[in-house]
């Protein structure tokens, strides 16, 4: 099977040309090369495939195997894949994903080499049951969370296609994330499971770290930057338009006042190309 290393401020994925190559067990497949020392590894694996109402359909399923429905930094990798390999010319394109189409804009520089892509990931979802989560009421902004010992959180929570919790809180950086992700992951309130994003507000917009469902910690998260500047407005501590430092780097934001869309901007960057032996 041949495929293209990639990542997007840091978050990395495997991505398949499913045009081409016939994955019979994706989400097994995942796991298994996504391991940082037994696989190629990356955070998960991304199917780019044929779509009857889209441009192109993607599928993107974390390391653990289980299938998100979205994936911001994900979908612009696919953005730059499908134009620099030529399955399509276009620079607007539609993008087919379990949370409905998304619209890419590609950013070429003057080799005609993908830059940036611009998402436009939709509008924010808050009621409860949508997301999923159990909170009686929504939007949920800043509800105090039980979380383990280590007592109470206050959480705002939405989805951008997929579960978000989003804690702002006061330093980050000494977080220990691989304790307080899981239990939040996990927690009963979120019954498909939910990513989480630590944020501290900073001059110029927002520092943020994430606990991804089904990957533990990234260096990046798109639909999670999304989540972390819809929920800094809902709580008064950012602009519509902020810039999200992640630890790979930063991404643009805007949820646009007049549309309730939320566009996201960053990089997408190929690293390597590769092939692997499905068999052993
Ligand atoms: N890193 C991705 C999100 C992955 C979300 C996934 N961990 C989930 O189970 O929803 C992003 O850039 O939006």
């Amino acid at each position: 099977m041949k495929f293209t290393k990639m990542h997007g401020t840091g978050n990395d994925y495997i991505y398949v040309n499913g045009f081409v190559e016939k994955i019979e067990n994706p989400s097994e497949l995942s796991r298994k090369l996504s391991d940082r020392h037994k696989g190629v590894g990356s955070d998960g694996l991304v199917m780019i495939l044929p779509s009857e109402k889209c441009d192109f359909r993607m599928r993107m399923f974390n390391s653990d195997g289980s299938e998100s429905e979205m994936c911001g930094n994900a979908s612009r990798c696919v953005g730059k894949y499908v134009y620099e390999k030529g399955l399509t010319d276009k620079t607007e394109i539609t993008l087919e994903t379990l949370a409905g189409t998304k619209v890419l804009r590609l950013w070429l520089n003057e080799r005609k080499k993908v830059e940036k892509v611009t998402v436009d990931m939709g509008v924010p979802v808050f009621d409860a049951p949508s997301i999923p989560a159990t909170f009686e009421q929504w939007p949920v902004i800043r509800y105090p969370l039980p979380v383990g010992e280590d007592g109470i959180y206050e959480v705002t929570s939405l989805s951008m296609g997929n579960p978000h919790a989003v804690l702002f809180l006061e330093k980050i950086d000494e977080l220990n994330l691989p304790v307080i992700g899981p239990i939040i992951e996990h927690s009963p309130f979120f019954p498909n499971r939910t990513n989480t994003e630590f944020v501290e507000v900073v001059p110029g917009g927002l520092k943020m770290r994430v606990w991804e469902r089904g990957a533990g910690e990234t260096m990046a998260c798109g639909t999670g930057a999304c989540a972390a500047v819809v929920a800094a407005v809902l709580n008064g501590v950012a602009d519509r338009k902020t810039t999200v430092q992640l630890r790979g780097g930063s991404l643009e934001i805007e949820w646009n006042e007049e549309s309730n869309r939320v566009y996201l901007t960053g990089d997408a960057v190929t690293v390597f190309e590769g092939e692997t032996e499905l068999e052993n």
